[in-house]
């Protein structure tokens, strides 16, 4: 599950307890109405840092939930969407502290957020699909492509499954810190949400110009008509 708390014009999410923080339609449905109070009690300038409880932020989809079933698959791909949206559209800049492992859903959940900081001594970045025999989604791609700037990154994340440390993620500009203990990611995440803040955007006008700049990808993360037929034998 997760919680919401907010100290000043800061909210903060927290995906809660020791577990993997596995992307299922309880986690999500949690997530997103907690996004909806945050939209709701938004004030002028606000910001949102997202983070998790234990050695994962979120070893992605709840693939033992979905027990092969591709209604099910279907069904927690449509709610991360929506929670993707709700993130790119928030009226306000959203930071992930990355505290643990993230792993291909859940990768995707920290890259919908506008800066990610993460935890060095322990955590992967892994976009695991083609270890796990799955077809990676095109909406997953574009979130990629709009994030991380570099074809060889991008290839080296997604076509090499790598596991990225936060050194190797920093290196690789899909971080934006890395920090060597989770205190000092959660640390760095505030200090890098008052400086946001102290900016006093107004934060409609700040969804506005991210819905301009991340056009592209919030279009293909709404655009459900996409097929993923994850099956291997279909290629
Ligand atoms: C009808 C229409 C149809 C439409 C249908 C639409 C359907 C759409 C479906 C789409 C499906 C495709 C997309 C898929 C999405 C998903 O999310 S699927 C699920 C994805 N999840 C996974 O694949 C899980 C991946 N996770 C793992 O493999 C592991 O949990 C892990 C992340 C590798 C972590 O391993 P674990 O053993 O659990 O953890 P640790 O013990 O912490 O680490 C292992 C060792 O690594 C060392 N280590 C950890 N962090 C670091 C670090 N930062 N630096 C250095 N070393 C590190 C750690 O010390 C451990 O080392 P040892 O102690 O030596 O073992």
């Amino acid at each position: 599950m997760c919680t919401l708390e907010k100290k000043g014009d800061i909210f903060i999410l927290t995906l809660t307890g020791d577990g993997e923080h596995r992307l299922n339609p309880t986690l999500l449905d949690s997530i997103q109405s907690s996004l909806r109070r945050v939209r709701q009690e938004a004030t002028t300038s606000s910001a949102l840092i997202t983070t998790a409880h234990g050695k994962f932020f979120s070893n992605g989809y709840d693939i033992a939930w979905a027990q092969s079933s591709q209604v099910r698959m279907a069904q927690m791909d449509s709610l991360l969407r929506s929670v993707v949206s709700d993130l790119l559209t928030l009226p306000m800049p959203t930071i992930a502290a990355v505290t643990g492992h993230a792993s291909a859903a859940g990768y995707i959940l920290a890259l919908a957020h506008d800066y990610l900081v993460m935890r060095s001594d322990r955590g992967f970045l892994y976009m695991s699909e083609l270890d796990i025999n799955l077809v990676i989604p095109a909406w997953f791609v574009a979130v990629v492509e709009a994030k991380v700037g570099s074809p060889s990154a991008r290839r080296h994340i997604v076509m090499n499954a790598a596991k990225l440390t936060a050194k190797d993620a920093l290196r690789l500009g899909v971080i934006d810190s890395a920090h060597d203990t989770v205190a000092e990611t959660f640390e760095a995440a505030q200090a890098r949400a008052l400086d946001l803040v102290k900016r006093g955007w107004d934060g409609h006008v700040y969804a506005q110009n991210r819905m301009r700049f991340l056009g592209r990808v919030i279009r293909a993360v709404e655009d459900t008509s996409e097929r993923n037929t994850n099956t291997s034998s279909r290629l």
